[in-house]
């Protein structure tokens, strides 16, 4: 018992922030051993936080909330999407791991998709890195066999509405204000095939299509008539819902639900997995051209003035 312990806590250290995806070890540094030990089975709640992720897992439930912390708005960075994927993998290994709710602990934002200073003014090595680390997200978020719960408590457009959508159930606070969707046409940009195949098995061929060429962005009404959510609840209600509606997903055996999950997504995932460095070439030659700089420039600054 406290083997297996010591083991998940060593997987479950903190990491140094910008790490790579490499496997970390679980060797046990032995003059530790006794007091963690003893601090693990005094506790029931395990955390740990990087940079932008905190997570706080609740042994006795299995589930973990993750939370983005990258203010003003969780722009999705190389180092959040590094530090995401890695989060997430130490809680798929983590047995003692059955659910992650994903949520943001920055105000009235959930996450404003890809940071898009990422993708300007910069080399085509850092682009094609910058989008190895955008499928890497997704690859582990979709592919996860853990439950997974998006707490959308703020505003969530472009990679923050895929995020959402590679959830298995959303649940969105009751906040006009609050907008989620692909708006990726509106800075004059494509979203790439997974963003369209995803929004797609969520939300349907039609709804898709419309959504997509126009870059439309949702209330949480009618991004829940429209089924890109599935439920709108009170802003203070979010988190408990959240967990209300975890506990019932986890009354489930995981072999029976992980298994069906994983035959829904596995098209998807295989499709990314088999064309993911075409992809970053494709991404790379087309994020380059002068015309999608110029277009990406004037959102910033459209972006900037607004905020003045
Ligand atoms: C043919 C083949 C095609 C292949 C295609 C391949 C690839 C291309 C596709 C790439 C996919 C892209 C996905 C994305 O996610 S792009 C990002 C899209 N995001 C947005 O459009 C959101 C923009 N932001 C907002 O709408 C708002 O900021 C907000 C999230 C609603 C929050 O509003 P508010 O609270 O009023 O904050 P501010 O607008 O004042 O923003 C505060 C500061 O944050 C900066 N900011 C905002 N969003 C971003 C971002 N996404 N990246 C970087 N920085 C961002 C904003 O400029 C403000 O900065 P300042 O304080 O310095 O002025």
């Amino acid at each position: 018992m406290i083997a297996t312990l010591l083991i998940q806590h060593e997987k479950l250290e903190q990491l140094p922030s910008g790490g790579t995806l490499s496997p970390y070890g679980v060797h046990q540094k032995h003059g530790q051993i006794t007091s963690q030990a003893l601090q693990l089975l005094s506790s029931q709640r395990r955390q740990f936080s990087n940079t932008y992720i905190s997570v706080k897992l609740d042994e006795t439930s299995g589930v973990a909330v993750m939370k983005l912390k990258r203010p003003p708005v969780n722009s999705l960075n190389m180092e959040l999407l590094t530090e995401f994927a890695i989060n997430l993998e130490k809680l798929e290994i983590d047995r003692g791991c059955r659910g992650v709710i994903l949520t943001s602990a920055v105000p009235r934002i959930f996450s404003a998709g890809l940071d898009i200073t990422e993708m300007c003014g910069k080399n085509a090595d850092h682009y094609g890195e910058f989008w190895r680390a955008v499928q890497e997200m997704w690859l582990k978020l979709y592919g996860s066999s853990m439950v997974t719960i998006a707490a959308i408590n703020g505003s969530s457009p472009a990679g923050g509405c895929l995020m959402a959508l590679s959830c298995d159930y959303r649940i969105i606070a009751n906040n006009k204000k609050y907008t989620i969707g692909l708006n990726e046409t509106q800075l004059g940009i494509v979203a790439p095939f997974w963003f369209k195949d995803i929004i797609t098995e969520v939300i349907g061929h039609r709804a898709a299509e419309r959504s997509l060429q126009l870059g439309m962005l949702y209330s949480p009404t009618d991004a829940l008539k429209i089924g890109l959510v599935d439920e709108v609840v009170a802003e203070d209600k979010v988190q408990s819902t959240a967990s209300a509606v975890m506990a019932q997903w986890l009354t489930l055996p995981d072999h029976a639900r992980q298994i069906t999950k994983s035959m829904m997504r596995k098209p998807s995932l295989d499709r990314l997995v088999t064309h993911r460095e075409a992809d970053i070439t494709n991404f790379v030659s087309y994020i380059t051209r002068d015309s999608i700089q110029k277009s990406l420039q004037m959102y910033m600054e459209m972006l900037k003035k607004k905020g003045r």
